[in-house]
């Protein structure tokens, strides 16, 4: 972090979080699970880390909250170390859907039946299936021993209430794979695939441990504070840019112009930013506006990139 950028970031974040978060009543927290809508709607907080382990956050940085969608980059990035780039676009595509995250309809209407992309349900749900491992415990435990080692965090762990919530209320992702199955997508059954997907999305963090697993993007794979490379290159690539067009839901595009970062939001209102070759950045923000994203920490992503001119476009 430049010493200027350090200093203004310093004085002005408390401000700009306190100005985005006036945008909370405007929106709503999920609850369609039930354990998530017990999260306040008033919370927003951030954390931003760089490569010299300087950070500087602000606001309810230090509430914990599940992963939900955000951990799809992550399992994606580990089905593509395990099978390489072939095997795993041979059962989910590249492209956006326009539609909502669960939904199925494109399941049906396009040959041949494969998701679109990794970061909606059916293709993270696909992508769940490819993780390496015998059974379900042993992929859930294999992508927590991953997103542990990312986080720099031994103690990330699963938020069991919210995952049996979701277990006991995810009939449309049930759906979903059994749809996934019936195409011949899935192979494994569909309750232990679902185990590892529910398991993944309630990997509780805070703003810390996203800010410290999206810095592993930033640099390309490496772990700037111990320069370990955890991630191959080409495989950063592609997440950030499925982040680019996919990750922010039907608001990407949006996200994209006003923002221009790689990005990834999730229900429980989090988000994971980075800015390429400088930062990572996580945002916690539960209200969400009605494209499911948070909606005062996407108003905070956008005075940051534009007070600090980060849009890579
Ligand atoms: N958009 C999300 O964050 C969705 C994840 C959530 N676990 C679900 O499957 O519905």
């Amino acid at each position: 972090m430049s010493f200027e950028q350090m200093e203004k970031l310093k004085t002005k974040l408390p401000e700009w979080l306190e100005t985005s978060r006036l945008r909370t009543g405007q929106g709503d927290v999920a609850a369609y699970i039930p354990e998530l809508a017990k999260a306040s709607r008033d919370t927003l907080g951030i954390h931003i880390a760089d490569s010299q382990g300087q950070t500087v956050s602000a606001g309810d940085c230090g509430v914990p909250f599940t992963m939900q969608s955000i951990s799809k980059v992550f399992t994606l990035i580990l089905a593509l170390m395990d099978h390489g780039e072939e095997a795993v676009f041979y059962n989910v595509g590249k492209e956006p859907t326009g539609d909502d995250f669960n939904s199925m309809i494109k399941l049906e209407l396009v040959e041949p039946g494969i998701p679109f992309n990794p970061l909606i349900n059916a293709g993270a749900i696909t992508v769940s299936s490819l993780i390496a491992g015998d059974s379900p415990e042993e992929k859930s435990a294999r992508i927590l021993h991953f997103f542990r080692k990312l986080a720099s965090n031994e103690r990330l762990d699963y938020n069991m209430d919210v995952y049996h919530s979701e277990l006991e209320t995810g009939d449309l992702n049930r759906s979903l794979a059994y749809f996934l199955k019936q195409n011949g997508v899935l192979k494994d059954p569909v309750e232990d695939v679902l185990s590892v997907y529910f398991r993944h999305c309630s990997i509780e963090v805070d703003c810390s441990d996203l800010s410290r697993m999206a810095l592993v993007l930033a640099f390309d794979g490496v772990d700037p504070h111990s320069g370990e490379m955890l991630i191959p290159r080409r495989y950063i690539q592609i997440a950030k840019t499925f982040m680019v067009t996919c990750g922010m839901y039907n608001a990407s595009g949006e996200f994209a112009i006003d923002v221009g970062l790689p990005a990834k939001s999730g229900v429980s209102g989090g988000i994971m930013a980075l800015v390429p070759g400088q930062y990572g950045i996580g945002v916690v923000g539960p209200s969400l506006n009605n494209k499911g994203n948070s909606i005062a920490g996407v108003h905070l992503l956008e005075r940051l990139s534009k007070e600090f001119d980060w849009s890579l476009f």
